[in-house]
């Protein structure tokens, strides 16, 4: 019996996803390409954190990316790409990155991530410039307040074709490259503490469907992505201090999720950076479809 449920089992997978068997379920490609990159990772504090390949970054030139990104250099990408609606005002951050880091190739590029003909270019001129797509954090993403019963219908697909479609969107077209390439990747979506319980006071429906919706996205990519080498995980920060959390009546809101927050106070990007660069280096190869919360233990109560 046990036999033929395998073989059933295999001959549904094999209809569903025609290129794959279940006896591939690892990438030996992969798991070689994660031992010769970190060679010393088994045996050394510092190994065991290194990160190797390139990177791609959306919402690239954010305030929580900058500092991703910097921490991923300092760990020891070799290259990164920064996608952002507009990368102007960054220029001067970005350069700051350059001359910290001259061993790494830094480059930008304007793409809306909702845009999937301009996401496929990007991910192209990603491995053709840098030489390989290795990486994805998805940081991309907008925040509306609105009451359910008068917000726009415009606003609710916008925040959703952002924050939803558009890391999918990322997503998959990181993949694509990644299963060309042959040597597995990591991805990392950007979910929040708003995908795990609904924000207070302000009201923000679509935000938090949303986000809660990635936190299935990247269970199923997990999923499907496993056999590939390419692992797929979420952070879910809680309230950070960035320009995200100064629009119009989250000033004031801010005095009321310091007072529900355990740790009385929002977080910094400098302390999601660390959970980003743990999932990215050797320290996270078993670690896939996981989600970790950052939020000062806002979630509790
Ligand atoms: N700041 C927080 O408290 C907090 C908490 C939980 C989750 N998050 C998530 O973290 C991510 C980064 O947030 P942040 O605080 O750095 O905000 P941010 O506004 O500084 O960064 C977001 C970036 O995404 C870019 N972006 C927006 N729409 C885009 C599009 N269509 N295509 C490409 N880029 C686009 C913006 O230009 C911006 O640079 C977001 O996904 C946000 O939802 C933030
Ligand atoms: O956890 C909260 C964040 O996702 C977000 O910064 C907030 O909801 C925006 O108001």
């Amino acid at each position: 019996m046990a036999t033929s449920h395998a073989s059933d089992r295999d001959a549904l997978t094999k209809r569903v996803l025609p290129e794959m068997t279940l006896a591939q379920g690892r990438s030996p490609a992969a798991e070689a390409r994660i031992d010769s990159l970190h060679p010393a990772a088994r045996d050394s504090a510092a190994g065991r954190f290194s990160i190797a390949g390139n990177a791609v970054i959306t919402g690239g030139t954010g305030a929580i990316a900058m500092v991703v990104a910097r921490a991923v250099l300092q760990h020891g990408a070799s290259g990164l790409m920064l996608l952002d609606l507009s990368v102007e005002a960054s220029r001067d951050a970005v350069q700051a990155l350059r001359d910290e880091f001259p061993d790494a190739k830094i480059e930008t590029r304007e793409v809306d991530v909702t845009d999937e003909e301009a996401v496929t270019k990007a991910i192209d001129e990603t491995a053709t410039t840098l030489g390989s797509v290795d990486m994805l954090v998805c940081l991309a993403g907008i925040v509306g307040c609105a009451h359910a019963l008068d917000m726009p219908i415009s606003q609710w697909r916008r925040v959703l074709d952002v924050n939803t479609t558009g890391a999918f969107i990322c997503a998959r077209a990181a993949a694509r490259a990644m299963v060309s390439q042959g040597n597995g990747g990591r991805i990392i979506l950007t979910a929040s503490i708003s995908a795990h319980r609904v924000n207070f006071p302000q009201p923000q429906v679509a935000y938090n469907v949303s986000k809660g919706a990635l936190l299935m996205l990247k269970s199923s990519l997990a999923a499907e992505w496993a056999r590939y080498g390419i692992t797929v995980n979420s952070i879910s920060p809680g309230y950070m201090d960035t320009v995200l959390n100064e629009g119009e009546g989250l000033a004031a809101a801010r005095k009321v999720w310091n007072e529900r927050n355990p740790s009385g106070r929002m977080g910094l990007p400098e302390e999601l950076a660390g959970v980003v660069v743990m999932m990215l280096s050797r320290a996270g190869s078993y670690m896939n479809g996981a989600d970790v919360v950052v939020d000062g233990g806002g979630h509790v109560f």
